[in-house]
């Protein structure tokens, strides 16, 4: 995830980049992205953001390495870590965020907490995407729907690709048809005022073709088991942050 920020916002430009990683491997595959690379921790004082882009397992024993000064700002991004945690660890103000790989493209989805959001965090979080300001209680549910959501999105394109691959189209030529289509109907709800279901409408000619497989898809499961898919993630994210309830 560290990667995508880096290089979304090397492709926003304005930004001085530092990837800190223990794996030389990992920043010799960011290197071309970034103003500097360093194994040190330490490096991350130079920094006015520094973000905390590490497993939550990991995050308790590099936030004892960090030793941020008051002024800077971390931002924590590890599922399930509360905020409240990292705060205790850090002189730095401290926000959390839920952002997503399409960072990298400067598309991501971002739920960020309103504790400890500055205009600086603002301003790095729209340069990569669109992001929303949530109470902290709701980062399980914005982990599942847009952290982990790239994944059920590509599930979905995927069934859309083999749907074309069955009829004919060529896999290369059916993953194209599939993924732009996916990318054109949320551009489109992204900047449409019509709701959803008047989009749906707007598609369905009458008589037409659109109209048969919406009948396919109103009388299946396919929306519970996408809100299923979102449910256990969510839970998931829950079990993740026990884990620091009495640390
Ligand atoms: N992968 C995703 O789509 C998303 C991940 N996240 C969060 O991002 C965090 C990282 O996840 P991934 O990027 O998937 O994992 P990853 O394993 O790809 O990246 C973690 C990096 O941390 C480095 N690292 C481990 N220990 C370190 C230490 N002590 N000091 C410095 N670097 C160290 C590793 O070498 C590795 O390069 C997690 O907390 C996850 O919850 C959040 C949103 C989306
Ligand atoms: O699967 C995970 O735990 C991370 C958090 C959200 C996306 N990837």
């Amino acid at each position: 995830m560290g990667s995508a920020l880096l290089r979304g916002l090397a492709r926003a430009g304005g930004y001085h980049l530092t990837a800190i990683d223990l794996d030389p491997e990992a920043l010799d595959a960011i290197e071309d992205a970034v103003d500097e690379t360093s194994e040190d921790v330490a490096a991350a004082r130079e920094a006015d953001i520094v973000v905390l882009a590490v497993k939550p397992d990991v995050a308790p024993a590099v936030l004892d390495e960090l030793d941020l000064r008051g002024g800077q700002q971390l931002v924590t991004l590890a599922a399930g870590l509360p905020r409240g945690f990292v705060d205790e660890r850090t002189d730095a103000s401290v926000v959390r965020i839920m952002p997503n790989l399409a960072a990298e493209t400067g598309n991501m989805a971002a739920a960020a907490t309103n504790a400890g959001l500055t205009d600086e965090v603002r301003e790095m979080l729209d340069a990569v995407g669109e992001f929303v300001e949530v109470d902290e209680s709701l980062m399980h549910v914005s982990t599942a729907v847009n952290g982990s959501g790239p994944a059920f999105a590509f599930y979905l394109i995927d069934a859309m690709k083999q749907g074309g691959i069955d009829g004919g189209l060529d896999p290369e030529q059916a993953e194209t048809l599939a993924a732009q289509t996916f990318k054109g109907a949320a551009e489109t709800v992204l900047r449409d005022d019509r709701s959803v279901d008047e989009l749906i409408d707007a598609v369905c000619s009458p008589n037409g073709t659109t109209i048969e497989g919406m009948d396919v898809l109103w009388d299946s499961d396919a929306d519970e088991a996408v809100e299923d898919a979102v449910a256990a993630a969510e839970r998931r994210s829950r079990e993740l942050a026990e884990a620091f309830d009495d640390a």
